[in-house]
């Protein structure tokens, strides 16, 4: 078999090489042009003005006989020089802008509305328009350019803010108490610079472009400083005569401009295949022993949950509300699970629990406690608390790390911040986390970033995360649901082996009534942002006292389960935050339903084995369940 010779394809080299020997060209030329070719620039020779192309002029000279080549070569210098700084200017002013609009709700708007209107003018015109405004010269076309270019950076810019700012590491480290400016240059610019970086590339091929038309205008470089633009203007009346004038600065425009968009679009390549790499996800754990706290005053609990409510209020005043009234205790070294379907309200809870809700979600409750702090009066206090007390592992663990920064640096985040730990301790200390969950050489693990890490990988790292501070409370939102079964074993395992050794509590969130039941002592089942069921796991599972749990059972495949009965399925559907009912919300979905029912709400009461149900018929026993064959509680 023979190999056949493959050399390097046409489009690829236009599209890579090219580009990248005409930047370290024009490079060159703007170090060394001057020096090289200065003094046949400017040297003045009467007798040799005006002189067409020839061998010792191959541009032709202009009316001071001054060799037009060796004049575009040394412009390089001064026409690169401007595009790059007006780039940058633009880039400042428009990142800043862009920043500020998606970081602030207050000048959000205003800023937005402002960038549209920029944003629809042209650019040319409006560096026209600056430049005027700015005064004629280099400086006044620079910051014209600049400005122009300011509305397109600040959309980028706004856009990427936007979807990062919302990411869980930022969230987190929000709790953490770390300030606007520190997340800014910690997770949001590193996270956006990638784009910025490659629309700022091609953005110098159009300074170029744009400065060269404010020079030849008459509005940038004056004489004796010039650029391309400057010897396009210079020339253009003595086109006919020595084309040379004209051709040789429109050529470097022309070069310089496709230049910087194809090393723009290259970079941009380069990126796009660099990203296709591996990638995955999930969580966190820990806890230890029960002592459920019903509903006295919870003394002693670790996190305190009375009449929470959760709204929203959207944009044309329509107020929803996701999480209607939870109440629960959980006890220092407790795990409790919540189960519900989707949009029951699970996550919701958690998140006003970790402090997680932001704008236009607002928080109400009776008592909102995490230890000794209030959550309804959050301060620097509550936030230190938080930080160092409780941990979260989400339902995608690559969402929690941030792409930009090394898993390392995550680890020791948390004991360098809460505990004060050195650097060199904090390490040690992450190097034992990532041991303790099973990573192999946690030391190449540590300098890596999450982007190298697989699915499972990436869930334990968050797990390791969770172990670095002294929490006392980990809150596990779905840590396995996008993972596959194999590893989704692995890390409950993980879960439970931690949560063994430590002294944390935990609330464990799960769809999955089968998973929760593994884990925790004590289970919550919620169903449109109520609770309608809280019991001991056992009882629980045993003899489910609200009909809702008892189908949501029904529903689950597990172990000991009648595989001779078929699973349930429930009919009808949950109703959604807008919902507004005056009596139980399951009770469309309920054969034991009543008048009572569907005109009377009722209360979360407690029954007499220690559980707690909100229902007025609950079950004695662990009857029929309701069937789509038409089989009842
Ligand atoms: N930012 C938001 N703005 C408005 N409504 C929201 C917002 N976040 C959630 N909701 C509403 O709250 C409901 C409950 O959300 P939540 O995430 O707590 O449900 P969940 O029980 O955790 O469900 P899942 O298992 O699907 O995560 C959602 O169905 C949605 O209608």
């Amino acid at each position: 078999m023979t190999a056949a010779f493959r050399g390097p394809r046409p489009g690829r080299l236009l599209s890579g090489g090219v580009p990248l020997l005409l930047i370290l060209l024009f490079v060159f030329l703007s170090v060394a042009g001057p020096s090289i070719w200065g003094e046949a620039a400017s040297a003045s020779n009467v007798a040799e003005a005006n002189q067409s192309i020839s061998a010792a002029h191959w541009m032709g000279t202009d009316d001071l006989g001054r060799d037009i080549l060796a004049r575009t070569l040394v412009a390089t210098r001064n026409s690169l020089v401007l595009a790059v700084v007006a780039t940058i200017v633009g880039g400042c002013v428009g990142i800043g802008l862009g920043l500020l609009s998606a970081m602030s709700r207050r000048l959000g708007r205003a800023l937005g509305a402002l960038i549209n209107v920029l944003i629809a003018f042209p650019a040319l015109l409006l560096a026209i328009f600056f430049a005027v405004l700015f005064g004629i010269g280099s400086v006044g076309s620079v910051l014209a350019v600049g400005a122009s270019f300011a509305p397109g950076f600040a959309r980028i810019t706004q856009t990427l803010t936007a979807s990062v700012v919302s990411k869980e590491y930022v969230e987190a480290s929000r709790v953490l108490g770390r300030g606007p400016i520190y997340r800014t240059f910690r997770h949001i610019l590193p996270n956006i610079a990638e784009p910025v970086v490659l629309y700022s590339t091609i953005h110098i091929g159009t300074a170029v472009l744009a400065l060269s038309g404010l020079s030849f205008l008459g509005l940038g470089v004056q004489p004796p400083v010039y650029d391309w633009g400057r010897l396009l203007n210079d020339g253009l009346t003595r086109i006919y005569v020595t084309p040379g004038v004209a051709i040789a600065p429109s050529i470097a425009i022309v070069l310089a401009g496709l230049t910087f968009n194809l090393a723009g679009e290259r970079l941009s390549d380069l990126i796009a295949g660099r990203r296709s790499a591996p990638s995955a996800r999930r969580s966190q754990p820990r806890p230890a022993e029960p002592a459920p706290d019903p509903a006295g005053d919870g003394g002693g609990a670790l996190v305190d949950v009375r009449h929470l409510r959760v709204t929203y209020a959207s944009a044309d005043g329509r107020v929803t509300t996701p999480v209607r009234d939870v109440s629960f205790t959980l006890a220092p070294k407790e795990r409790v699970g919540i189960v519900g379907e989707s949009g029951s309200g699970k996550s919701l809870t958690a998140a006003a629990i970790a402090q997680l809700i932001e704008e236009p979600g607002h928080v109400e409750a009776e008592r909102l406690r995490f230890m000794d702090a209030d959550l309804l009066t959050p301060d620097d206090s509550t936030r230190h608390v938080l930080g160092r007390n409780m941990a979260m592992v989400f339902q995608d663990p690559g969402e929690a790390l941030n792409p930009a920064i090394k898993i390392g640096t995550h680890l020791i985040e948390p004991a360098v911040i809460h505990l004060r730990e050195s650097k060199p301790d904090a390490k040690r200390k992450a190097l034992d986390a990532l041991r303790a969950v099973a990573i192999t050489d946690p030391a190449r693990r540590f300098e890596q970033h999450r982007h190298e890490l697989s699915g499972g990988m990436k869930q334990r790292v968050g797990i390791a995360i969770g172990l670095m501070g002294e929490a006392r409370l980990l809150i596990a939102d779905e840590p396995t649901t996008a993972l596959d079964v194999t590893v989704q074993r692995q890390i409950l395992r993980l879960v439970d082996r931690l949560g063994a050794r430590t002294e944390a509590g935990l609330l464990f969130i799960s769809h999955d009534i089968a998973v929760v039941s593994e884990l925790c002592d004590r289970i919550i089942v919620m169903y449109a942002g109520f609770i309608v069921e809280e019991a001991a796991t056992a009882d629980l599972l045993e003899s489910p006292a609200h009909p809702y749990t008892s189908v949501l059972l029904a529903a689950s495949p597990r172990m000991g389960l009648d595989k001779s009965r078929p699973l349930v399925a429930i009919d009808g559907r949950m109703p959604g935050p807008d919902a507004d009912l005056p009596g139980c919300y399951f009770a469309a979905r309920c054969p034991r339903a009543d008048a009572t029912c569907l005109s009377d709400r009722p209360p979360l009461r407690e029954l007499a084995d220690g559980r707690r149900a909100a229902c007025w018929h609950p079950l004695t026993e662990p009857g029929d369940v309701p069937t789509s064959e038409g089989a009842t509680i």
